[in-house]
C-alpha cells in the first residue's frame, strides 16, 4: 500500500475513534452513527458504480430488504444481530444477482430504469404485504443491538458500525488493486476488449452487484437496530438518488470518496437547517456548485493531482518478456485450422465457405480487397460472430460455437483494426489486465491481501513490465492509456495481447495510421514475435509488410478464399490481380495491394 493510503486510512482511523471521545450528546453520535451506515452502502455502491461503470438507482430497495430481513429474523424469529445481518446479506445478495442478470442485455439508462423499477417494486412490496412488513405503520420494537445474547451499549454499537466502515474501506481498496478491480474497470471501458482477453464481463459485472447488494443489505439491518423502528418511507427513490450522489460527489472509483460524499450528503443538511424553507434549494445549489468545480468528485479530482508523482516504472524488477513467452510457447506452438466458414448478415454473405489453416509457429497474413470479410473472419474466430456454417480449432479444439471470452483462454488473442485500449488505466494495468487469466486467487484472497496474492502479482506485475519493454513502452507504464500517441497505442494492444501468453496472436491491420518509421518497428517487433514460436495471423493492406514478414499469403474476395501461397506466388496469381484491379491481363508485374 502507498505511503498516501497509508496515511488515509490511519487518517480515518483517527476520526473513528475521536469522534465517540469528543460527542458530548446522544443526538450527536446517533447522527454519525447513521453516516457510517450510509458510508457502508456507498462504499459498496461504489464498486458498482466506481469500478464497474454500472449506475444502479435502486440501492434504497436493497436497504430495504436488508432492513426488513434483519427486523423480521429478529423480532419473529429471536435472531440476534450477526445471525440478522448474516441472514440480510444472503437475501440482498441473492436479489444483486438478480439485479445483474438484465446487464447481460441492457446498460446505461436502460438499467438505470431496471433498478429504479426494482425500488419501486420493495417499496411497494413492503407497505402492501402487511402481515409480514407491518404495512405503512411498518415494523416497531425491534431489540437493541445485541450479539450471542449480549445486549450493546450505544458507545459499543458505535464501535460496531466504525469497524465495520473502516474493514470495508479497507477491503474494497484492496478489490480495486487486485486482478477483480482492474478486470471490471476493463469490462467498463471496452468490454470488447475484455472478451478478447478472457474476461467474463456478466461473472465480474455479477459480482460486483451482489458486493453493492451485500453492503446495503447488511447496512440495513444496522440500521434497523440502531432505530428500532423501520416503515417503508425510510426507503424511497430519493434515498437511492442521495446514495448515488455520495459516490459520485466523494470520487466515484476513489477509496475514501464515498466515505466523504456520504459524510456530507449526511451533515448537510443538518448545516442548512438555518436557511429554512431554502434549505432545499442551498443543498442542490451546492451539490451543482462542487460537481461544477470538481467534475471527478472530490477525492477522484485530488488523485488526478496526485497522479503525477507516481513513481517509475524501472523502479520495479521486469521479467525478460522473451524467456516467458518463449518458454511457453515453444511448448505448443499452435495450428489454426477453419473450414468452410459462412457468415450471414441478413441477404449478406460476408464469409462464403472460407478455410484457412495458419501452420504452427508461422505468420500468416490474410488480405483482400475493403469488405472482402478480412474483419468478418476474424471476428469469427475470435467468437464475436457466431458462423452461419462452418468450423474452427485451435490444435485439435474446437472453438466454434464457444464465447469469445472462452476462445481467448484456450490460448487466441488478438487486437483491433480501431485500437480498443482501456482508456483511463495505466499502460501498465492495460498489460496486467492481458495477464490476468494466468492469475488464481480468488475475491476472498483480494479483499485480503493474502501473501499468495500479494506474490501473484507481483510476478503478474514483472512480467508486464517486461512486455512494455519487449515493445518498447516501459518509459510510459504509469500514463494513462488514453494520452499515449498513435503509434505507441498500438504498440500497447500488443503488448496487452501477449500478456495473455497466446498460442496464436490476431494482428487486425496493426500497420493502420502508422509513420513509416513505425511501419518497419512494427515489422521488427511481429519477427521478434514469431521467432519467440507464436503462430500470428496478420490483416493487413500494407503491402511492404505482408512481403517481409509473411510466410503465407492467404486472399480472400467477396468473402471466398482465392488464393493461398507464398507471398510471391499469391503477387504473381491472375485471380489475385483481377481482385484487386479487375482484370488479370492488365498487368505483369507483382500485384501492389492498395492501402
Ligand atoms: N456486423 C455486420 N452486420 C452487417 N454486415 C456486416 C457486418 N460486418 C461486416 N459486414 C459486411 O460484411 C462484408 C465484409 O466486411 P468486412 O468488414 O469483414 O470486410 P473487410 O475485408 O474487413 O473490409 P475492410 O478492409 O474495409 O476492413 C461487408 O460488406 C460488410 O458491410
Amino acid at each position: 500500500m502507498s505511503r498516501l493510503y497509508a496515511l488515509g486510512f490511519l487518517a480515518l482511523a483517527a476520526v473513528l475513534t475521536a469522534v465517540p471521545l469528543a460527542s458530548d450528546n446522544e443526538y450527536e453520535l446517533r447522527l454519525f452513527m447513521l453516516f457510517l451506515i450510509y458510508a457502508i452502502i456507498a462504499v459498496g455502491l461504489n464498486v458498482l458504480i466506481g469500478l464497474a461503470g454500472l449506475v444502479s438507482l435502486g440501492q434504497a430497495g436493497l436497504f430495504a430488504l436488508g432492513s426488513y430481513t434483519g427486523a423480521i429474523t429478529a423480532t419473529r424469529l429471536g435472531f440476534d444481530m450477526v445471525g440478522a445481518g448474516l441472514t440480510a446479506a444472503v437475501v440482498a445478495g441473492l436479489f444483486g444477482v438478480l439485479l445483474a442478470y438484465p446487464t447481460v442485455r441492457v446498460r446505461g439508462v436502460y438499467l438505470a430504469v431496471v433498478t429504479i423499477a426494482f425500488g419501486l417494486i420493495v417499496e411497494n412490496v413492503a407497505i402492501e404485504w402487511q402481515s409480514l412488513t407491518g404495512g405503512t405503520t411498518g415494523i416497531t420494537s425491534i431489540p437493541s443491538p445485541n450479539v450471542f445474547g449480549l445486549r450493546l451499549s450505544g458507545y459499543a454499537y458505535y464501535g460496531v458500525l466504525a469497524v465495520s466502515l473502516f474493514l470495508l474501506v479497507a477491503a474494497a481498496h484492496n478489490l480495486k488493486g487486485s486482478r477483480y478491480g482492474r478486470g471490471l474497470m476493463a469490462v467498463a471501458q471496452s468490454e470488447t476488449a475484455a472478451r478478447a482477453l478472457g474476461l467474463d464481463p456478466t461473472a465480474l459485472r455479477t459480482l460486483a452487484f451482489v458486493i453493492a447488494a451485500v453492503t446495503a443489505g447488511v447496512a440495513g439491518t444496522y440500521y434497523a437496530f440502531l432505530n428500532s423502528y423501520i416503515s417503508p418511507d425510510i426507503f424511497t427513490f430519493t434515498d437511492s438518488i442521495r446514495f448515488l450522489l455520495m459516490v459520485i460527489l466523494g470520487g466515484a472509483a476513489s477509496t475514501f470518496g464515498p466515505v466523504i460524499g456520504a459524510y456530507i450528503l449526511t451533515y448537510l443538511p443538518e448545516y442548512l437547517q438555518e436557511f429554512a424553507v431554502w434549505q432545499k434549494f442551498a443543498y442542490g445549489a451546492l451539490l451543482l456548485i462542487v460537481m461544477f468545480v470538481l467534475p471527478r468528485g472530490i477525492m477522484g479530482s485530488l488523485g488526478a493531482l496526485w497522479s503525477g508523482l507516481r513513481p517509475a516504472a524501472r523502479a520495479i524488477a521486469a521479467t525478460d518478456a522473451r524467456t516467458t513467452l518463449a518458454r511457453e510457447a515453444s511448448e505448443q506452438r499452435a495450428e489454426l485450422v477453419a473450414r468452410d466458414l459462412t457468415v450471414r448478415f441478413g441477404g449478406l454473405t460476408a464469409l462464403s465457405e472460407a478455410s484457412l489453416r495458419v501452420k504452427p509457429g508461422e505468420v500468416h497474413a490474410l488480405i483482400g480487397p475493403n469488405g472482402a470479410g478480412k474483419s468478418t473472419f476474424i471476428n469469427t474466430i475470435s467468437g464475436f460472430y457466431r458462423p452461419t456454417a462452418g468450423a474452427f480449432e485451435l490444435d485439435g479444439l474446437q472453438l466454434t460455437g464457444m464465447a469469445s471470452h472462452e476462445i481467448a483462454r484456450a490460448g487466441l488473442a488478438r487486437t483491433f483494426q480501431n485500437t480498443e485500449l482501456f482508456g483511463e488505466m495505466t499502460v501498465l494495468e492495460n498489460v496486467m489486465v492481458g495477464g490476468q487469466q494466468r492469475l488464481r486467487y480468488g475475491v476472498l484472497a483480494s479483499i485480503l491481501r493474502t501473501p499468495a496474492m500479494r506474490r501473484e502479482e507481483t510476478h503478474c506485475r514483472q512480467a508486464a513490465i517486461g512486455l512494455l519493454a519487449f515493445v518498447g513502452l516501459e518509459d510510459y507504464a504509469y500514463e494513462e492509456a488514453r494520452f499515449l500517441p498513435f503509434g505507441l497505442q498500438r504498440r500497447l494492444e500488443i503488448a496487452r495481447a501477449l500478456a495473455a501468453n497466446p498460442r496464436l496472436l490476431l494482428l487486425d491491420e496493426p500497420a493502420a495510421g502508422l509513420t513509416t518509421q513505425e511501419i518497419d518497428d512494427l515489422e521488427a517487433m511481429i519477427r521478434r514475435i514469431a521467432d519467440l514460436g507464436i503462430s500470428v495471423l496478420l490483416i493487413e493492406h500494407h503491402v511492404e509488410l505482408i512481403m517481409a514478414v509473411a510466410d503465407t499469403v492467404t486472399v480472400l474476395d467477396y468473402g471466398q478464399v482465392i488464393a493461398s501461397a507464398t507471398p510471391a506466388a499469391v503477387q504473381a496469381d491472375p485471380r489475385v490481380i483481377e481482385a484487386y484491379f479487375g482484370t488479370s491481363g492488365a498487368t505483369h508485374a507483382p500485384v501492389e495491394v492498395p492501402a
